[in-house]
């Protein structure tokens, strides 16, 4: 099995570098830490980079999670190599681009590339934010596939990694350490990154966020809101090429051993947003018959 340490990076690609870097600084608040080769650095934690623009056609390249170390790298690319997955190593100067010491990269079954990368440069100063949007950390990042079961037997066969919750076959919310999920696959007909999400320090955040956004004029896609999963208070925007964020405040831990995967159904209203279902939910049978008059 192979331990994945913590979500690294997602790099995408741009085809308007000025606007995406432009709009990732001045409205998402991460810092521009510097370009090189046509790769612009966006920092928000001690990561020196967890968003990655590359120039070139839009749309996302890679998601990073990293490892202990070279032999837990060296033990993975077996690993991979034994499941049928075919694996490309990267070079020096491609470990450079991503500020990593070493790197590999497979795709899962349905074309999102993965790689997984050692030694991925941590700065001791903390970030200079764009703005003030109140930002602790790079939180989870969701890919999107075609058949989220087969998705999460891909993740929970050969990776630590566990299922948190079910949103029907619509999600599948998965953890490889105590934080409800840092990996979420969502149902869609192509691969590719559904969101990244940035964890706010505060609810204040979350709603002093969901203001400016909205004085930018920028297109808040859902919320603000309460997960029933996680029980995080979010807000998801559109950024520029389609690339989602999302902000977050007071995502669970789970530190039970014996914890049971919920099934949310997609159907219900407040699936994904607990604050659009009844103000009161029945929590008996009893309470049921009652509230139905039955
Ligand atoms: O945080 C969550 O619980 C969550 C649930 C559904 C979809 C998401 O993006 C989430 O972050
Ligand atoms: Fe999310």
């Amino acid at each position: 099995m192979i331990t994945l340490h913590d979500i690294a990076y997602v790099r995408s690609g741009t085809a308007d570098a000025a606007t995406a870097v432009g709009f990732a600084v001045d409205v998402v608040g991460m810092e521009l830490l510097g370009h090189e080769d046509g790769v612009w650095y966006l920092r928000a934690d001690q990561r020196h980079h967890c968003l990655a623009f590359e120039e070139g056609e839009a749309g996302v390249l890679a998601s990073g999670f990293s490892l202990a170390d070279a032999e837990a790298l060296a033990d993975a690319e077996n690993q991979l190599t034994a499941a049928g997955v075919t694996v490309v190593r990267g070079t020096p100067k491609q470990a450079r681009s991503r500020r990593v010491e070493d790197f590999l990269a497979f795709d899962d079954p349905f074309g999102n590339r993965i790689e997984l990368v050692t030694g991925q440069v941590q700065l001791a100063r903390p970030p200079h934010f764009g703005r003030p949007a109140g930002i602790t950390e790079f939180g989870h990042l969701c890919l999107d596939a075609p058949d989220v079961r087969e998705a999460y037997r891909f993740w929970s066969t050969l990776f630590n990694i566990k299922v948190s919750d079910w949103i029907g076959e619509l999600a599948c919310l998965m953890r490889f350490d105590p934080v409800h999920h840092k990996l979420a696959v969502f149902r869609g007909s192509e691969p590719g990154l559904c969101h990244i999400n940035f964890q706010v320090d505060s609810l204040d955040d979350v709603m002093r966020n969901w203001r400016f956004l909205q004085e930018r004029g920028v297109e808040i896609e859902m919320g603000p809101g309460r997960h029933p999963q996680s029980t995080a208070i979010f807000v998801y925007f559109k950024g520029p090429e389609g690339l989602t964020y999302e902000y977050s405040y007071g995502v669970r831990r789970i530190e039970e051993p014996d914890w049971v995967p919920r099934v949310f159904d997609p159907s219900e209203p407040d699936a994904i947003d607990m604050w659009r279902g009844p103000t009161q939910r029945p929590s008996t049978q009893a309470q049921l018959h009652r509230a139905l008059g039955a």
